[in-house]
C-alpha cells in the first residue's frame, strides 16, 4: 500500500458496518484519513463522537431537523478537546450522503440500509471512488444503472461477507474457469421449522440471529432468506455469473463465507470465524489485506462445517430472487421495495412474518414492467408502485 493514508467517506457510520469500519479504521490510523462520515440522524451524540475522534471536515445527516442538535454536540465535544468550534461542516437534508458521496474520496463504504443508498452509490461511482458496497440493496435495485456509472472496472469492492469471500476466492483463477459460485446462508433462527410453524413468530424471535449481529433490516432478511435473495443477484450482477450458475446453501455455522467452484472440479473457500470487520477491513483497503483485522479459524479445537440444502418450500425468497434476476429491468427494484415494507410493518408488529414474502410475490406478480431502457426514474416510479401496492395488500388483509 502506497504510503500516504487513503482518504475515506463512511456513509451509515452509526449503524453496525459503520461503527465495525471505524473500529477498523481507528486501530490503522496510518492507513487511512476518513474525510466525510453520514447517518440518518437518530444517534446525534454517537455522530458528534465520531465526527471529534477522526478529525472529519464533514458530517453529513439526512433528516433536516437534526442539523441543530448534530452542529451544537459537534461544536460542545470540539471545545471539550480544545479545538475551534465549527471547523467541521455539517449538512442535512435527504440528499447530503449523496453529496458527501460524490466529493471524491478515495473510497467511499456505502454502510447505508436500504435503496434509499442508491443515489449515494451512483455518485460514489460517478465521482471515480472506490466504492465498498455493504449497501446490497442500491446494487440490486441499480442493476445495469450502477454498471453504467463506473468509470473504471473494478471500482466496487464488496463488503458483504459472500461477495467479500467470492472476490477472494476467485483470485484463484480466470473468469473462463469459473463453473459455479457457491453463496452460504446460515439459514436464520428459523432453519429447520416448517411454514406452519412461521406463523406465530414474533419481531424479536425473528431478531435473534444465530451468528451474526446486524442492524435490525438485514437480521429480519436473513430470516426469511430475502437476504440470500438480494445476495444472489448481487452476486450475479458483481461477478457477471448467470443466477443458474449460483447455488444457495445452508452452512449453519456462519465459517465458510462462500465458494468459487472451477471448472476442473476445484473449489476454493474463504472461512473465517464471523466477523464483519475482515470484509470491512478489505474494502477500505483491496487488493491488500491489513494486519491483524480479526481472529482466524482455530483448526486444533474440534469443530465441525456442516452444509444442507436451503428448503425453498418454506423459505421461497430465494426461488423468487431467481425469477427476478431473469425479468431483470424494474423487478429487482419491485423485489426490495415491497421487502422493504413489509419489514417495516412486521417490526412494527402489523404483519406476521409470512405475509413478508408472501405480499414479495403478490407484488411481483402485479408488477408489468413499463421501460424499455432502465432508468433511474423507471426504478423510482417502480419502487413507489411497489411499496404502495404492498401497502394495499396488506392493509386488505
Ligand atoms: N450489519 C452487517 O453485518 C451487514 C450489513 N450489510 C448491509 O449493510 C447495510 C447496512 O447494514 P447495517 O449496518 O446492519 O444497518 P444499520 O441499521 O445498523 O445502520 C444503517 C445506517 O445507515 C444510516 N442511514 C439510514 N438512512 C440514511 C440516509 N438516508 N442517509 C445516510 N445514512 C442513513 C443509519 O443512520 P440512523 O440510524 O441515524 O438512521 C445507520 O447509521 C445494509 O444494506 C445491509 O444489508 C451487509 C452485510 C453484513
Ligand atoms: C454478514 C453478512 O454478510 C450478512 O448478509 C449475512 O449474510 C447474514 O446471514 P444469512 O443471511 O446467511 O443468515
Ligand atoms: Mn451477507
Amino acid at each position: 500500500m502506497s504510503s500516504s493514508p487513503r482518504t475515506v467517506s463512511i456513509l451509515g457510520s452509526t449503524g453496525s458496518i459503520g461503527t465495525q469500519a471505524v473500529d477498523v479504521i481507528t486501530r490503522h490510523p496510518t492507513r487511512f484519513q476518513v474525510e466525510a462520515i453520514s447517518a440518518g440522524g437518530r444517534d446525534v451524540d454517537l455522530l458528534a463522537e465520531q465526527a471529534v475522534a477522526l478529525s472529519v471536515r464533514t458530517v453529513a445527516v439526512a433528516d433536516e431537523t437534526r442539523h441543530g442538535p448534530v452542529r451544537d454536540a459537534i461544536d460542545a465535544r470540539l471545545r471539550q478537546a480544545g479545538r475551534a468550534a465549527g471547523s467541521v461542516e455539517v449538512v442535512a437534508g435527504s440528499d447530503a450522503a449523496t453529496v458527501v458521496a460524490g466529493s471524491g474520496a478515495d473510497v467511499v463504504l456505502n454502510g447505508i440500509t436500504g435503496s434509499v443508498g442508491l443515489a449515494p452509490t451512483l455518485a460514489a461511482l460517478r465521482a471515480g471512488s472506490t466504492l465498498a458496497l455493504a449497501n446490497k440493496e442500491s446494487l440490486v435495485v441499480g442493476g445495469a444503472l450502477v454498471g453504467a456509472a463506473q468509470v473504471r472496472a473494478d471500482q466496487i469492492v464488496p463488503v458483504d461477507s459472500e461477495h467479500s469471500a467470492i472476490a477472494q476466492c476467485l483470485r484463484s483463477g480466470e473468469p473462463r474457469e469459473v463453473r459455479r459460485l457457491i453463496l452460504t446462508a446460515s439459514g436464520g433462527p428459523f432453519r429447520g421449522r416448517a411454514r406452519d410453524a412461521l406463523k406465530p413468530v414474533t419481531p424479536s424471535e425473528a431478531l435473534a440471529h444465530p451468528t451474526w449481529t446486524m442492524g435490525p433490516v438485514v437480521t429480519i432478511n436473513s430470516a426469511t432468506l430475502m437476504n440470500k435473495g438480494l445476495e444472489l443477484i448481487e452476486a450475479h450482477l458483481l461477478f457477471d455469473v448467470p443466477v443458474a450458475d449460483i447455488t444457495v446453501v445452508v452452512h449453519p455455522q456462519s465459517v465458510v463465507h462462500s465458494m468459487v467452484e472451477f471448472i476442473d472440479g476445484s473449489t476454493i473457500a474463504q472461512a473465517s470465524p464471523p466477523d464483519m470487520r475482515l470484509p470491512i477491513a478489505l474494502g477500505l483497503s483491496w487488493p491488500e489485506r491489513l494486519d491483524e483485522v480479526a481472529s482466524p479459524c482455530s483448526w486444533t479445537d474440534p469443530t465441525a462445517w456442516t452444509f444442507e440444502p436451503l428448503d425453498e418450500t418454506v423459505f421461497g425468497a430465494v426461488r423468487l430472487a431467481r425469477h427476478v434476476a431473469d425479468l431483470s429491468g424494474t423487478h429487482p427494484a419491485v423485489y426490495n421495495a415491497a421487502n422493504e415494507e413489509c419489514v417495516a410493518a412486521f417490526l412494527e408488529g402489523r404483519i406476521g412474518f409470512l405475509d413478508i414474502v408472501d405480499t414479495v410475490e403478490k407484488v411481483l406478480e402485479a408488477h408489468v414492467e413499463h421501460a424499455d431502457d432502465l432508468t433511474l426514474d423507471a426504478v423510482l416510479t417502480a419502487e413507489g408502485w411497489a411499496r404502495a401496492r404492498a401497502r394495499e395488500i396488506l392493509a386488505r388483509r
